[in-house]
């Protein structure tokens, strides 16, 4: 089993490109990446970006795709609306399933992801895309509607799905709720998915964790409520098991998931 994560590079190993085939290897599935940006970063922030030519991402994204029998894509920061444009060239021609991961602000506030990328992101990829994992200030700016509270997930969702998404997750990791509730729906389907919210610094990188974990699910063969439910499980654990290195907020923990033998409630409720 084969993924491909399209993403930027997080120098301090707990998000992107890192966190992405940390996760892939993890769930046994042989990662391959095309790098879109560098990030000179740790886990006090972003301090730096060097992007990749638009042109050098689609080489990348050529020489995978010509080689190796890809069962399953995800996007991570993919920075401007040129990297975008050229992957999305590449991408229309594959029918292999896509996770859009639309990465645009890290926990520091540092930004990666241009403002003017966004409208490449929504015409571009989302026509292209099967699961879109937005986070609620995400899913506010694809939708350009303010979130407040389920109503309003149920809305936005219903929204990127009409963009051309076949599924949405809204990630409920910036709520105020007790627990971390997520989100799911398709055309036809809705649940949510629950587990206890943890009272921890140590979130670095949860949301390319939790849509590399999609990803990989995918490759292995999971229907998507499927794979979509353990990967909640991946990273719940990894959330869970902090590994407590680096002096501002910590990665979650990759090894948790092998190590507590995937035992994690996760509560599935239709929505
Ligand atoms: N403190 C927490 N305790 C438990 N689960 C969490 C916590 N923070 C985030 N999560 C979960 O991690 C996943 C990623 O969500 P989120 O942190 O919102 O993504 P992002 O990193 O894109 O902001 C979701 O499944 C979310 O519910
Ligand atoms: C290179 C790179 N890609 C993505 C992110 C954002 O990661 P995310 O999982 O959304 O969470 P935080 O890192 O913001 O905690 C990143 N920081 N770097």
């Amino acid at each position: 089993m084969i993924s491909l994560t399209i993403a930027g590079s997080d120098s301090g190993g707990g998000a992107g490109i890192q966190a992405d085939i940390k996760t892939f290897q993890e769930l046994g599935v042989f990662g391959t990446t095309v790098i879109t940006a560098l990030t000179d970063q740790n886990t006090k922030g972003v301090h730096g970006v060097f992007k990749v030519t638009p042109q050098f991402v689609q080489q990348q994204l050529s020489s995978v795709l010509e080689d190796f029998s890809i069962k399953s894509i995800k996007t991570g920061m993919l920075y401007s609306a040129e990297i975008i444009e050229a992957a999305a060239a590449v991408l229309r021609e594959q029918k292999i399933p896509l996770v859009l991961d639309p990465v645009m602000i890290a926990k520091g506030g540092e930004k990666l992801l241009q403002n003017s990328a966004v409208e490449a992101l929504i015409e571009q990829l989302l026509p292209l895309t099967t699961i879109c994992t937005p986070n609620i200030p995400e899913a506010e700016v694809l939708t350009g509607m303010s979130i407040k509270d389920s109503k309003d997930m149920e809305r936005a969702a219903r929204s990127i799905l009409q963009m051309g998404s076949d599924w949405v997750v809204i990630k409920g990791g910036h709520t105020g709720e007790k627990d971390a509730v997520d989100r799911v729906y398709g055309h036809d389907a809705a649940f949510t998915m629950t587990t206890p919210r943890k009272k921890t610094d140590h979130t670095h990188g949860t949301g390319c964790t939790f849509s590399a974990a999609i990803t990989a699910n995918i490759a292995k063969g999971y229907t998507i409520p499927e794979a979509i439910i353990e990967a909640k499980k991946f990273v719940h654990l990894a959330i869970s098991y902090p590994l407590f290195i680096g002096s501002g907020k910590g990665p979650t923990n990759h090894f948790a998931f092998n190590q507590q033998k995937g035992v994690c409630e996760v509560v599935v409720n239709e929505a």
